[in-house]
């Protein structure tokens, strides 16, 4: 992180979300440029970050919205985004939720269970309107990424079991106000292994195949997002390689005549622009450990407490030789740790340190544990 913001950040008080408006252009530049070329559509997913000038920068460069609730719906069309770019998928969609997206018209409900298809139809039915339904089909692919951000398998509790379509096919023939228009793939989040991208388009392929055996060919078809950044290196690997992304599913995907491909991307677009800001409060020398002790903690961002998850760590006012580090927030938690051995330049109280790459599932997560402030965002223009 460059120093030249440390007089900015040293204007706010901390801890704060500061995004850096640049970066996310170029991000989201890039990954419009490759989709584009190969005709893809991308959905944001707004679980990665929902702030309105996060949002403003996605539907400038005309992505649409992926959300997993009605409040997402709801804040996808308060920020400008039309009804007819709005996907909804969750497996858990209430029955408010459901008649709020059907009443605002969304494009498509990315459903995950034959007994969500009979609410929507019988909610659809009542209302006299007919909602677009994908299915949202559990590919048993493996994400080869952290068990607990893997979404693909079986034991994984998304999406209708490809055993389940036999019977579910002729079931939409009692279904007159569902249209069904594609189907709905995601197997994971932060995915650095393109591998699994093919395996995803080897078994989208089969599957396209055995629906058109049975005389289903859909308009559209949606591979989800997943694609992971590099959380080690920030400054040397700012933008995801959209490039090698969206070449497997080009090479390997096999998209039928007229058929409208769509991701849904979240971390990989915002992720890198997002930087926690935090003051160092106390510094404790135990026996075998030094401890940094932050005004932020797991409250602000929870990744590292939830997934062992590495975020890269700078001290940005000191420039004397390093020492090795736990660095803690003041949540009253052993797991509100950052991060462990860590070498930092000789840390004092007052220091302020940037946890990088947060810019997605960061702030979105925050939780008010410990009766916490609600942590503010400040944008780097
Ligand atoms: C259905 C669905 N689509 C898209 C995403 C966005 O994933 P990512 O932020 O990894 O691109 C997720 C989250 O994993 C998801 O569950
Ligand atoms: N929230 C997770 C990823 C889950 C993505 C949504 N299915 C993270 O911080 O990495």
């Amino acid at each position: 992180m460059r120093r030249e913001h440390l007089t900015t950040f040293a204007q706010h008080p901390t801890p704060f979300y500061a995004y850096d408006l640049a970066l996310l252009r170029q991000t989201l530049d890039a990954a419009k440029a490759e989709a584009t070329q190969y005709g893809y559509h991308v959905h944001y997913a707004l679980k990665a970050n929902a702030n309105s000038p996060i949002l403003a920068e996605v539907l400038e460069r005309g992505f649409g919205a992926d959300c997993v609730s009605g409040n997402e719906v709801r804040r996808a069309l308060e920020a400008g985004f039309t009804p007819d770019q709005i996907v909804f998928a969750g497996v858990g969609k209430s029955d408010a939720e459901i008649n709020f997206a059907l009443e605002a018209n969304i494009f498509c409900f990315n459903s995950e269970s034959v007994q969500e298809l009979e609410v929507i139809q019988e909610l659809a039915a009542a209302k006299g309107k007919t909602a677009q339904v994908a299915l949202r089909i559990n590919p048993n692919v493996d994400a080869y990424t952290h068990k607990h951000i893997t979404t693909g398998l079986e034991e994984n509790k998304f999406g209708i079991n490809a055993w389940e379509l036999e019977e579910l096919v002729p079931r939409f023939s009692e279904w007159p106000n569902l249209k069904l228009i594609g189907l709905h793939f995601h197997i994971g989040s932060q995915i650095m292994d393109l591998t699994a991208f093919e395996n995803l388009c080897v078994r989208v392929n089969e599957l396209q195949q055995w629906f058109e055996a049975k005389g289903l060919v859909f308009p559209h078809l949606n591979v989800g997002g997943g694609l992971g950044v590099d959380y080690q290196n920030p400054d040397g690997n700012p933008i995801a390689d959209f490039a090698a992304y969206f070449a497997v599913f080009h090479k390997l995907l096999e998209k039928r005549p007229g058929q409208v491909v769509h991701f849904e991307l979240g971390r990989a677009l915002v992720a890198p622009s997002g930087t926690l800001v935090s003051k160092v409060l106390y510094l404790k020398h135990g026996q075998k450990t030094n401890f940094v002790i932050l005004d932020a903690g797991m409250t602000e961002l929870m990744r590292p407490a939830l997934y062992q998850a590495y975020h890269k760590i700078e001290n940005l006012s000191s420039q004397l030789p390093p020492m090795t580090y736990d660095v803690v927030g003041p949540i009253c938690e052993s797991t509100d740790c950052f991060s462990k051995d860590t070498e930092l330049p000789e840390t004092k109280r007052g220091d302020l340190v940037a946890i990088r790459t947060a810019g997605a599932y960061g702030e979105v997560m925050v939780s008010e544990y410990n009766l916490r402030d609600r942590v503010k965002a400040i944008y780097l223009d």
